[in-house]
């Protein structure tokens, strides 16, 4: 089976990725404006996509699908692109995706686009902080996505630690952003543990648990 080749999967993330970028365009301008008044631009996070590109999305479907990673942990959905990603692989290995958000009507939101995509019985989502929706993930982790807040990576990554498999990969979106350091420096240094490669001009980390 090649489930990212699904038509309903193609058309639904094609229109994921025009909505996600009319969303950057839109907001980039807001912000330009903002910045013209002299007023404070309004991020409202609560309803934007920031998600991964189409080739960052083919990268985590890569890897998912050559590790034959059956249980995958993804910290921030958002509308769910990336989810979408993980959970086409999820299924051609007989796997399952665990996702969160903090964001009701993302939840909601990305509930339909993985619906959509016909993916919905590959995927829970739960709703919540991640620092307590994920602690009660069962059984070992083979494959986790890190793509929430940046200064909860450390913490998330030490909360799961035990879960992890032996091969789990990890992958952190936006690893060059300042919050997201403690974690990059934990896992560079930490060489007896994991071995890391960082990517996208810095802005993924992949690890691997030795
Ligand atoms: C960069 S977006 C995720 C994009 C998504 N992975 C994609 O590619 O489509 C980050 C998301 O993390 C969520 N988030 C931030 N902090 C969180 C937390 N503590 N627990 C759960 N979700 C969180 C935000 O609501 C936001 O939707």
């Amino acid at each position: 089976m090649n489930t990212i080749t699904d038509n309903q999967v193609i058309e639904t993330l094609q229109k994921l990725h025009q909505a996600a970028k009319d969303d950057h365009v839109s907001r980039s301008q807001q912000k330009q404006k903002a910045a013209e008044q002299g007023i404070a631009f309004n991020r409202s996070w609560a309803t934007a996509y920031m998600a991964v590109s189409p080739e960052q999305g083919d990268f985590l479907h890569f890897l998912v699908t050559v590790s034959k990673a059956k249980t995958i942990v993804e910290f921030g959905c958002s509308f769910g692109i990336s989810t979408i990603y993980l959970a086409a692989a999820a299924r051609d290995n007989k796997g399952s995706v665990i996702t969160t958000d903090l964001e009701p009507n993302k939840v909601a939101g990305a509930r339909k686009n993985i619906d959509d995509a016909g993916l919905g019985d590959t995927v829970t989502i739960l709703q919540g902080n991640a620092t307590q929706t994920l602690s009660s993930v069962d059984g070992f982790i083979d494959f986790l996505f890190l793509d929430g807040a940046k200064e909860l990576y450390l913490p998330v990554l030490q909360m799961l630690q035990p879960k992890l498999s032996k091969g789990a990969i990890i992958v952190a979106d936006n690893a060059d952003h300042e919050g997201a350091r403690s974690f990059v420096e934990h896992l560079l240094h930490a060489q007896s543990e994991y071995t890391s490669v960082q990517l996208f001009e810095n802005r993924m980390l992949a690890a691997c648990v030795k």
